[in-house]
């Protein structure tokens, strides 16, 4: 289980190779590094193949998830970071701007766990950051497996009535044969 949640899901099966990026802004290299200890740890468990991209701070994560993500081929995304609230109102902007970011990629289907950990000071952010306390990049990691598993559950063949494309015909408006065999 992961943060104060009482309810384990345990991890998504998968049928078929998962490729996940973790991007990562290691603003505290102590407190990433133990996120990224976590995340993987995760991600090692349910099989999915993984790359690290790293970013200078919260607020590039989501910019870095648009980009691999409209030139890439990742299944999903955990997102990783720590923002420790300063003298001003940075912090606001940071933890924001970053989680609204991710969850407007979200609504558009982008299968993103966020496990940016926004607190108050240093001892919070090393509780959250401990695979073995609060271990929220494990959380993290879980929950955008468990939106790639929804994905590939939806984007299944479905079977029923109502017209469907097949990925072999080619539907050709006015033509007397009405298709063409890729
Ligand atoms: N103060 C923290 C930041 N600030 C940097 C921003 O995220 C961003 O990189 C900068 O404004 C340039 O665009 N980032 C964190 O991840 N954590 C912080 O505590
Ligand atoms: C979260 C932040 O942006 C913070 O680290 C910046 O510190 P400050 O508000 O003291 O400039």
């Amino acid at each position: 289980m992961a943060g104060h949640s009482d309810n384990d899901m345990g991890l998504p099966g998968f049928d078929k190779p998962v490729k996940v990026a973790i991007v990562i802004a290691p603003y505290y290299t102590a407190i990433a590094e133990a996120q990224l200890a976590a995340a993987r740890s995760v991600l090692e468990q349910a099989g999915a193949d993984h790359e690290v991209i790293e970013v200078p701070g919260s607020l590039e994560i989501p910019t870095a998830i648009g980009i691999a993500h409209r030139l890439s081929n990742f299944d999903g995304y955990v997102a990783l970071g720590c923002v420790i609230r300063g003298a001003t109102s940075h912090y606001d902007v940071v933890v924001n701007e970053s989680s609204r970011a991710l969850t407007l990629l979200g609504m558009q289907g982008v299968c993103i766990g966020n496990g940016i950990i926004t607190v108050e000071n240093r001892a919070q952010a090393e509780e959250r950051a401990d695979a073995s306390r609060l271990n929220t990049a494990g959380g993290a990691a879980a929950a955008a497996l468990h939106l790639i598993a929804l994905t590939r559950r939806f984007g299944k063949p479905k079977g029923g009535v109502g017209f469907r494309t097949r990925p072999d015909v080619i539907e050709v408006a006015g033509d007397s044969e009405g298709t063409t065999t890729a």
